[in-house]
């Protein structure tokens, strides 16, 4: 469990968190989410003591981390996965954490087979593309099988074979019980693999709410329908007492679940290419939430910042 108690963090005169209070459960995914700038990383620094708060504090499994005894056997992070020293093999890098911090040296042989490693382990890691710093970083904070994961935006750099990889992996962590806590910028990322969700702008808390009662409030129900023949499958929908909306895209909206549409051109030999559930509307919901939140807004042509 992680409790962020109150924290907030000033550099000069920027405030990049603010009086932020939340808990991070065992057991569960929580998504930490928030526009650029918005304070994710400031708050994971402070998670980590890397970073000294201007006021409040942070427990990890009721410490704070500078007073842990075994920092790595806790808490397993990934800020920037790009910190390693160039120089050294992937192999080394993973052996001499694991000698400093009196982690056995099979265990090494475990992360690096947990992480798809293996044919890279010897490889030097400033040779490595940003997916495979991504997964040396997580075999670095694997190293000490912590009950606690702090991961800062791991799905940067990872091909579709990688974000399914680390997706898996997350689960699984939280599936045997540890508190998995992972930063993104993007609610569409997050809706697949978080239960929970922490959304901070302008280093202030804006939700804390669990992903299915946040994907509840905000998706529509609808159905976004693509045919051929829009007029018939109108009078279809019509005829059964549907709404029907023309969508910018040029498909339809239709107010009702996907099996009801589906048997009702089924049943009228009306064609159809696609049907899909209106899911944008999630995304759209995290840029009205965080939007006055925004650091960086592109400024309207002409206009004023606000
Ligand atoms: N060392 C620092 N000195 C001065 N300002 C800083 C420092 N670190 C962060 N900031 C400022 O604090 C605010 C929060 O930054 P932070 O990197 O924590 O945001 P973030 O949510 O992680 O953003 P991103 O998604 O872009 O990484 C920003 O305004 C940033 O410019």
């Amino acid at each position: 469990m992680i409790e962020v108690a109150d924290l907030t963090k000033r550099y000069g005169r920027t405030t990049a968190v603010e009086g932020l209070t939340f808990q991070v459960r065992p057991g569960r995914v929580t998504g930490f989410l928030g526009p650029n700038g918005a304070g994710k990383s400031t708050t994971m620094r402070m998670m980590l003591g890397l970073d000294r708060p201007t006021a409040g504090e942070v427990r990890i499994g009721g410490v704070p981390y500078q007073r842990l005894h075994d920092p790595l056997r806790t808490v397993g992070a990934l800020l920037d996965a790009k910190a390693v020293h160039p120089g050294r093999t992937a192999l080394n890098h993973l052996r001499s954490l694991a000698r400093g911090n009196r982690i056995p040296p099979q265990r090494v042989r475990e992360v690096i087979e947990l992480t798809g490693l293996r044919s890279a382990a010897r490889r030097r890691a400033g040779t490595f593309s940003l997916g495979m710093s991504q997964r040396l970083g997580i075999a670095a904070a694997l190293l000490g099988d912590p009950a606690v994961l702090v991961l800062d935006e791991p799905v940067n750099g990872l091909d579709p074979e990688g974000v399914l990889w680390i997706r898996h992996l997350m689960r699984d962590q939280a599936a045997q019980g540890r508190t998995v806590f992972v930063s993104s910028h993007l609610m569409s990322e997050a809706a697949l693999t978080v239960d929970h969700l922490i959304v901070i702008g302008r280093g202030r808390l804006l939700a804390d709410t669990s992903m299915t009662a946040f994907i509840d409030r905000h998706t529509d129900s609808g159905v976004r329908v693509r045919t051929p023949e829009p007029r018939r499958l109108r009078d279809v929908l019509a005829g059964a007492g549907i709404t029907v909306t023309d969508h910018a895209d040029g498909g339809l909206d239709v107010a009702a679940g996907a099996e009801r549409i589906g048997e009702l051109v089924a049943a009228h030999g009306v064609p159809v290419h696609e049907v899909t559930r209106n899911t944008a509307s999630l995304e759209e919901a995290f840029m009205r939430l965080t939007a006055d939140a925004l650091e960086y807004r592109a400024e309207p042509p002409g206009g004023v910042r606000r």
